[in-house]
């Protein structure tokens, strides 16, 4: 049912600093800030050979990563997402056993332009999974 490792998202205190450390120390390649308003967040992506790394800053006042970087003021992992190209089945799947998906239920437009879901991290682990239609 998942698929590849489409990225794996850092919290971040301050997404020019994490941008310009990813580019000049480690030498990636990183895209420029995109402002998501209706995900209340900024988000810059690291273009590795094999997957994405997600920065994420905070953008408005209701931003569902505020609480997660009030606890862990340095960044951390946030969540990791993975692909599949049934959201709704892997969605209804998911629920069957119990994991329950963030929101209203209904898949939105991420990043990628595709429909994304969000799983409580609760039941997956204590790991944030986001699903992506590909
Ligand atoms: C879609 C655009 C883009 C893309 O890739 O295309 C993105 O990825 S945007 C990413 C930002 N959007 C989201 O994260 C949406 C889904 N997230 C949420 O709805 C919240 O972040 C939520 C509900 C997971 C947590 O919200 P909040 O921290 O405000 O709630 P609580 O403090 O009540 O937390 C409940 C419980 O979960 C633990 N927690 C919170 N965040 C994480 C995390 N990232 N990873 C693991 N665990 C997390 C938190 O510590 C609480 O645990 P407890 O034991 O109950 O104290
Ligand atoms: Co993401």
């Amino acid at each position: 049912m998942i698929g590849r490792l489409n990225h794996v998202a850092l919290a971040v205190p301050d997404l020019a600093a994490a941008s310009e450390r990813y580019r000049d120390a480690l030498g990636a390649k990183v895209s420029q800030p995109q402002a998501l308003p209706e995900h209340g967040v900024t988000v810059v992506f690291v273009e590795l050979d094999n997957t994405k790394i997600e920065l994420l800053e905070p953008l408005g006042e209701d931003s569902p990563i505020a609480a997660f970087l009030a606890k862990n003021p340095k960044g951390g992992m946030h969540h990791v997402c993975y692909e599949t190209s049934d959201l709704r089945a892997a969605r209804d799947r998911l629920t069957a056993t119990g994991a329950r998906v963030l929101g209203d239920g209904e898949p939105k437009i991420g990043a990628h332009g595709k429909p994304v879901i969000f799983l409580h991290p609760s039941d997956l682990f204590g790991t944030l999974t986001e699903l992506e239609e590909v």
